[in-house]
C-alpha cells in the first residue's frame, strides 16, 4: 500500500489547522508543503516561519519540497522550523552531493526531485546517499496541472533501478495525481503519492483522503 502526502499547496491558506487536521483523520501518512521562492519556479508560496506554526498542529511527519534557488542557504532554517524529510531539486543547487551531506549532517531525511525534464543519471552519483527520489509528474510551480504520462517510463526505470541494486530509496510522485490514475501509478512501483488538489479538491477532504489510502 502506497503512503499519501496530501500537499496544501491547494489547501484553504486562510485556515491551515483545520485543514491539516482533515487529512491527519483521514489517514494522511506525511504533510507535503510546497515552497515555493518565485526564482527556481515562477510561483511564491510560504517559508519556515509558516511551517513552524502549523507544526505546532499536527503530529504528522512534514514532508518539505523545496523549490527554491540554491537550497543549500536555508537548510538549517526548515530543519528548526519542523522539517522531518527535505527534499531539494537537483537541478537547484550546483553541489548536490554536498547539499545532501548538508541535510544528513542533520539526521534528517533527503529527498531528491527532478523535474519532467531532467534523466535519472543526473542522480546516479548519489543513490547511495538519499532517502528518497521525487519525481516531478508536472512541471513544477502550480497545483492542480494534468500528469505527464512520459513520467511512467522513468518511474519504471528508476524502481528498477532501487531493486536490481538493493537500495534502500523510497520513490515519491508528485503531480496530477487523481483517484482515477491513482492506481495506475502506484502499480508502477511508487511508494508515496503527493496528492494536492486531488485531495483537496473535493468536498469532503477526509473521506477523499481515506479513499486514497485505500486504493
Ligand atoms: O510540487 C508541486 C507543484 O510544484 C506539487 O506538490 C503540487 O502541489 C501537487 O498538486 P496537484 O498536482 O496534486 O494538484
Ligand atoms: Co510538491
Amino acid at each position: 500500500m502506497a503512503k499519501i502526502s496530501p500537499s496544501i499547496l491547494s489547501a484553504d491558506f486562510s485556515n491551515l489547522k483545520e485543514e491539516i487536521g482533515k487529512v491527519e483523520e483521514g489517514g494522511a501518512d506525511f504533510i507535503h508543503l510546497d515552497v515555493m521562492d518565485g526564482i527556481f519556479v515562477p510561483n511564491i508560496t510560504f517559508g519556515p516561519p509558516v511551517i513552524k506554526k502549523i507544526k505546532a498542529v499536527t503530529e504528522v511527519p512534514f514532508d518539505v519540497h523545496l523549490m527554491i534557488d540554491r537550497p543549500e542557504r536555508y537548510i538549517e532554517d526548515f530543519i528548526v522550523a519542523g522539517a522531518d524529510i527535505i527534499t531539494v531539486h537537483a537541478e537547484s543547487t550546483t553541489h548536490l552531493h554536498r547539499t545532501i551531506q548538508y541535510i544528513k549532517s542533520y539526521d534528517k531525511k533527503v529527498g531528491v526531485a527532478l523535474n519532467p525534464s531532467t534523466s535519472l543519471e543526473s542522480i546516479e552519483y548519489v543513490l547511495e546517499d538519499i532517502d528518497m527520489v521525487l519525481i516531478m509528474t508536472v512541471n513544477p510551480g502550480f497545483g492542480g496541472q494534468s500528469f505527464i504520462p512520459a513520467m511512467k517510463r522513468k518511474i519504471q526505470r528508476l524502481r528498477k533501478t532501487i531493486d536490481d541494486n538493493n537500495l534502500d530509496i523510497k520513490i515519491e510522485v508528485d503531480g496530477g495525481v487523481k483517484l482515477d490514475n491513482a492506481k495506475e501509478i502506484i502499480d508502477l512501483g511508487v511508494d508515496i503519492l503527493v496528492v494536492g488538489s486531488g485531495i483537496y479538491g473535493a468536498e469532503d477532504v477526509v473521506q477523499r483522503t481515506k479513499m486514497f489510502k485505500n486504493i
